[in-house]
């Protein structure tokens, strides 16, 4: 069980972060995210690995459940919930990714992203 933020700018690009390399799906466009911890709320999973992962904080009130995906990895089975953001404090910075770009959901088609990830693109045009 994954949990993931499409965060929204002001001109409605959504922040996409890449792997890094030397880990599964190395250099694939994502968004920001990751397992939940067993007792964790998915909001509280949320909100830390936005810390984790970008430096920004966010709160739970801030934090529109979208839609999920569901898909076979090599060896699970993935769901992943995602949220819309639409404010934060502070500045996203790549922590743990190869690097961050803000990009509209029509772009989206052209990045190479996890498979899991394509059925969202749509959905995330239709909402934004
Ligand atoms: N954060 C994030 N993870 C995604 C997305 N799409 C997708 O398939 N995933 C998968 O969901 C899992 C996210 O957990 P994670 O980011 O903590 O995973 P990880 O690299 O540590 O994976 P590992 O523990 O299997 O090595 C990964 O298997 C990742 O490939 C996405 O858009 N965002």
């Amino acid at each position: 069980m994954v949990v993931a933020a499409a965060l929204v700018d002001d001109q409605g690009r959504i922040l996409l972060q890449q792997r890094p390399p030397g880990r599964p799906m190395a250099g694939l466009w994502e968004f920001p995210g990751g397992k939940i911890e067993p007792g964790e709320r998915p909001e509280a999973a949320l909100i830390r690995e936005l810390e984790e992962e970008l430096d920004i904080s966010a709160d739970t009130a801030c934090l529109s459940p979208a839609t999920f995906a569901s898909a076979d990895l090599e060896e699970r089975h993935l769901l992943l919930l995602l949220y819309v953001c639409r404010r934060w404090r502070g500045e996203p910075r790549p922590l743990h990714a190869t690097g961050l770009q803000w990009v509209r959901p029509d772009q989206m088609h052209d990045l190479p992203m996890p498979p899991a990830d394509r059925p969202l693109i749509g959905l995330l045009d239709a909402l934004i």
